[in-house]
């Protein structure tokens, strides 16, 4: 079986909810400027997925998260550059921590009203989606419609496979090869067990050995819808 070469880069990404709204930072530099997400940044040698996110979230909004619902992976290529890296990025949400959210040398945190709430029952702004990473407007409202208008029981959790082909970036106006989305495989799971295409539904499931099978045949779904 032909193994899929092109580095891939391992992410976490946490969105804070409280029981009225959700917590995003505005990234100030680095990869992402400009943009509204949730905190997070590479794991690094050494240290588990969870173990990553947990010292990002401290990293980038000063506090410490206390719980870590899972949620599932972005898998994210680009065809706009031949030696762009695959984003695997493993997303969760908080809803208890220790500390305040800080500004930091990184990002802002800024408070929003999740997408269910009506404008006039909330001092927050609307989830600024126009300001965020293109496929965020997919996969953030159905993992708040978990929680919000009102939090329901059980795991949502997703896959989501997207390719870009490039595109207009509406902050800088320029051309950035992580917009345009040219193919997208999106899948969600309510009870978090692992289903028939060997999606695992718990963080602890996506073993290194199970991540590289579930990726490669990701990859060749694909390679062969390209044909
Ligand atoms: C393309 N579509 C995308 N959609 C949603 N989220 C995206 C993303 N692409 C990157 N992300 C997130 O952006 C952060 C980058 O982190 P980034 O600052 O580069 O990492 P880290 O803090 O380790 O970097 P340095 O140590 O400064 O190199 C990290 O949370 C990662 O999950």
């Amino acid at each position: 079986m032909a193994s899929y070469t092109a580095t891939r880069k391992l992410y976490t990404l946490i969105v804070p909810v409280d029981s009225q709204r959700v917590l995003l930072g505005y990234k100030k530099r680095g990869f992402g400027e400009g943009k509204y997400n949730g905190f997070g940044g590479k794991v690094e040698p050494g240290e588990t997925i969870a173990e990553g996110a947990i010292r990002e979230l401290e990293e980038e909004a000063c506090i410490k998260a206390k719980n870590l619902p899972y949620h599932g992976i972005l898998f994210l290529e680009s065809t706009a550059d031949s030696k762009a890296p695959i984003l695997e990025i493993h997303v969760f949400t908080a809803t208890e921590w220790a500390g305040e959210p800080m500004e930091t040398e990184e990002m802002r945190p800024v408070w929003f009203a999740p997408p269910s709430t009506t404008h006039d029952s909330s001092d927050s702004p609307a989830i600024p989606f126009q300001n965020m990473w293109e496929e965020s407007r997919e996969w953030l409202p159905l993992v708040l419609a978990f929680y919000f208008p009102t939090p329901r029981r059980g795991k949502i959790q997703f896959a989501h496979h997207v390719t870009f082909k490039g595109g207009l970036n509406p902050e800088t106006g320029l051309e950035d090869i992580w917009h345009g989305i040219d193919r997208k495989f999106v899948k969600w799971l309510e009870s978090g067990r692992k289903d028939d295409e060997g999606f695992p539904g718990d963080l602890e499931d996506w073993t290194e050995e199970v991540r590289e099978q579930w990726i490669e045949k990701r990859m060749m779904a694909f390679e062969k819808n390209k044909m």
